[in-house]
């Protein structure tokens, strides 16, 4: 069985792209991280008044939650779940630890260096080849067991982490079959279908932890440059702190507000894909600031790598072509935001 490991071996990248900056030893954006923007201004379109949101905060527990996840799903592409039943103190110590592994020295994280050809372990974004500038970001992915690495960083104490990070992905997984199931009845899904998405066998997930540190000139630099996320779903934990914004038309770069105990929750390309693009797809980036080291931890979701994805057997006018998860995958590897438009029927 193919793994995503083994897609993303097929696209390896060079080591130019792989190191991040040394964070530590630095206190100004160099050129080579240096955008040409960024004096857009950035809308607040959400408040902590979860009340009145652009992106709507839905309470999972709610009669009304199914109605308003499908509502935001064909409006936004994106919202925020709070009530999800993910226990707040293992939130907390992913955070925590996701923080231990950020705090160590350069030369200690560059020690699980992911390799060229391989997904998991501590670099730079995956999307890094399709930008000429570099991103004020490191990170650590994790697929399944993560010790390896662990005991490399932290010899005599690895077991934390690792418990941590498997309680977390096992929890993330059984909130977004809870999502998708309910996303998936919405689009009027098969039972098939809904099997396909959130098969309990050979569905792929990748726990992304991102690392942001404290920029000398925030606005010279971008944490994250603009991307969809390519599997069906994303649960992101921005940890406290602000940074993810979406590109909204007519208005532009805007920020999604933290919102405190909530993940929000994005469709990638996989679900506008099924839903034969009645979903959107929401671009979206990370800024950076001065006073705070953010950190965000996001999990993908999708469907087994060999299996064929396609728009739901009940549109009539399939807008996209057919075809393995895994071809969309290298496609998407090698042709990133043109990925979706060459399957495009
Ligand atoms: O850090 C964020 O807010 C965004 C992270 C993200 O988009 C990703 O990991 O795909
Ligand atoms: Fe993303």
């Amino acid at each position: 069985m193919t793994t995503l490991s083994e897609v993303y071996r097929n696209d390896p990248i060079t080591d130019h792209h792989i190191i991040p900056l040394d964070f530590d030893s630095i206190d100004e954006v160099p050129e080579s991280h240096t955008w040409p923007r960024f004096d857009e201004p950035i809308n607040k379109i959400q408040t902590n008044n979860i009340k009145d949101p652009l992106i709507p905060v839905i309470d999972l527990a709610s009669p009304n939650a199914r109605n308003l996840i499908g509502q935001a799903c064909e409006t936004w592409g994106m919202f925020q779940v709070i009530n999800h039943g993910v226990p707040s103190e293992l939130v907390k110590n992913v955070e925590y630890e996701s923080r231990r592994l950020f705090a160590l020295q350069t030369h200690e994280k560059r020690r699980v260096l992911r390799s060229a050809d391989g997904a998991t372990g501590y670099g730079v974004a995956r999307i890094s080849p399709f930008f000429d500038k570099r991103m004020w970001h490191e990170g650590f992915t994790i697929m399944g067991s993560c010790a390896d690495d662990a005991k490399v960083l932290w010899p005599h104490d690895y077991q934390r982490f690792c418990d941590t990070m498997d309680a977390y992905q096992q929890q993330m997984k059984l909130l977004s079959h809870r999502l998708l199931l309910i996303i998936l009845e919405k689009l009027d899904a098969t039972q098939e279908e809904i099997n396909w998405a959130i098969s309990t066998q050979d569905s792929q997930q990748a726990l992304q932890l991102n690392s942001y540190p404290c920029c000398p000139n925030p606005s010279l630099a971008l944490g994250l440059a603009p991307h969809t996320d390519s599997l069906l779903l994303t649960l992101l934990n921005q940890c406290g702190i602000s940074g993810l914004e979406i590109f909204v038309e007519g208005s532009g770069w805007s920020q999604v507000q933290p919102v405190e105990d909530a993940f929000v929750v994005n469709v990638g390309d996989l679900l506008h894909m099924f839903s034969n693009a009645k979903f959107p797809l929401l671009s979206h980036r990370a800024s950076v600031n001065q006073s705070n080291h953010r950190i965000s931890i996001a999990y993908f979701h999708g469907p087994p790598i060999e299996s064929r994805v396609a728009p739901s057997s009940k549109f009539q006018k399939p807008c996209f072509k057919s075809l393995l998860v895994k071809e969309y995958l290298i496609l998407k590897a090698k042709h990133f935001s043109r990925a979706l438009s060459l399957i495009q029927t």
